[in-house]
């Protein structure tokens, strides 16, 4: 076994109960809040489809998706959905957005009822413009659903370094209870009742990622890179408005908080990808970059609601390849000139 340890029990609230959570996704992030869910004090299984990151699971690692972490034994990784699902207490959703459907389509037949599924994949399904709460509401009616979104790269997760993040859901009460159960020491998370807040903000994030890194790629400088960011800010509440999102939840960990995170540092998948765009090199092949289909949905949503969204509309464009960062910044920079409006 490679990497630091890190440390697998750290129960930073006694008095809650323990509980069953399945993880469904052994990526990044499925790995990650498994083992958060384990210092939290929960009973972990984690499903994932391939067999070979089940058995490296088994081994206390995932060399796949993190490596160099050591994973503290106590998961219980497999491959069976049945025996993933069985008596489960709450399933965290830890897909790739374009996958939720597909995954909670495996799921469904052995879904437990009446138990929260908690989103924890950021994006806007590219096909339909479904927000991902409608997809679980259409699939699993009988599951209330949550979202877990915020500032949170899972290396920083796993390794146990202080985190805060936020837990919504329609039902203000379950939000609570969820967010209690999900804290650990260095896990802090917030509850709110604006699902569509938090969700709204965790996708969008990640399209102006791809901006800031193609920015920094394109050596375009930090005078455009706090530009851009800002702007592409007010895009972000102007959609987020148009599907009834709180502005207060969009200035906070899911929204303002992950655009300053994910804008901020090449350790972003989505940054990354954008540095790579913005350098001219070649994108096939990089990791799980979740702002490249929620571009091309968001920048359709725009137009189809007449929201302004020159930034969105410029890195779907560009992501299509039909225009060059070249050309989005002429475009952009000659709009017509107008009064600042933040909203
Ligand atoms: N990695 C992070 O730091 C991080 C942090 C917060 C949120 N997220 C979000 O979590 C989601 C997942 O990201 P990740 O980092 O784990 O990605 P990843 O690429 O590391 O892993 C994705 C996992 O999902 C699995 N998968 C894909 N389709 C599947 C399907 N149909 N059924 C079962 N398994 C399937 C893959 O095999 C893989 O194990 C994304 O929406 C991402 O935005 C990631
Ligand atoms: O690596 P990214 O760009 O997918 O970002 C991961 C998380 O969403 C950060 O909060």
């Amino acid at each position: 076994m490679t990497g630091e340890a890190v440390s697998g029990q750290d129960v930073s609230n006694p008095g809650k109960s323990s509980w069953r959570v399945t993880v469904l996704g052994g990526g990044a992030w499925g790995t990650a809040l498994a083992l958060a869910m384990l210092r939290a004090g929960h009973k972990v299984r984690l499903f994932a489809r391939d067999p070979q990151t089940v058995a490296a699971i088994g081994q206390g690692q995932n060399p796949r998706y993190l490596p160099g972490i050591a994973i503290a034994p106590g998961i219980e990784a497999t491959s069976d959905i049945a025996a993933a699902l069985s008596g489960a207490d709450c399933v965290l959703a830890v897909t790739p957005a374009q996958s939720l459907r597909a995954t909670l389509a495996v799921a469904k037949d052995n879904m437990p009822d009446g138990i929260p599924l908690v989103l924890c994949a950021k994006g806007i399904e590219r096909d339909t413009g479904a927000l991902l709460s409608a997809i679980v509401e259409e699939i699993l009616p009988r599951n209330p659903v949550a979202a877990l979104s915020g500032p949170s790269f899972a290396t920083d997760v796993a390794r146990g370094l202080p985190t805060a993040v936020v837990v919504a859901a329609r039902d203000e009460a379950l939000a609570a209870d969820l967010a209690a159960r999900f804290s650990a020491q260095n896990l802090r998370c917030y509850s709110s009742d604006d699902l569509i807040g938090v969700e709204i903000g965790g996708a969008l994030k990640n399209v102006f990622a791809i901006a800031a890194g193609a920015v920094t790629g394109a050596g375009l400088g930090a005078s455009a890179q706090a530009a851009m960011v800002t702007r592409g800010f007010v895009e972000l509440r102007r959609i987020g408005a148009a599907f009834g999102a709180r502005p207060e939840t969009l200035m906070g960990l899911s929204g303002l908080g992950d655009l300053l995170l994910t804008c901020s540092s090449a350790q972003s998948r989505n940054f990354a990808y954008g540095l790579a765009l913005g350098q001219g090199k070649a994108l096939a092949g990089l990791p799980l970059a979740e702002g490249v289909p929620t571009a091309a949905i968001a920048a359709r949503i725009a137009v189809e609601r007449g929201i302004d969204a020159p930034i969105i509309a410029a890195v779907a464009a560009i992501l299509d390849g039909a225009i060059t960062i070249s050309q989005a910044v002429t475009a952009l920079m000659t709009r017509p000139l107008k009064t600042e409006t933040n909203d």
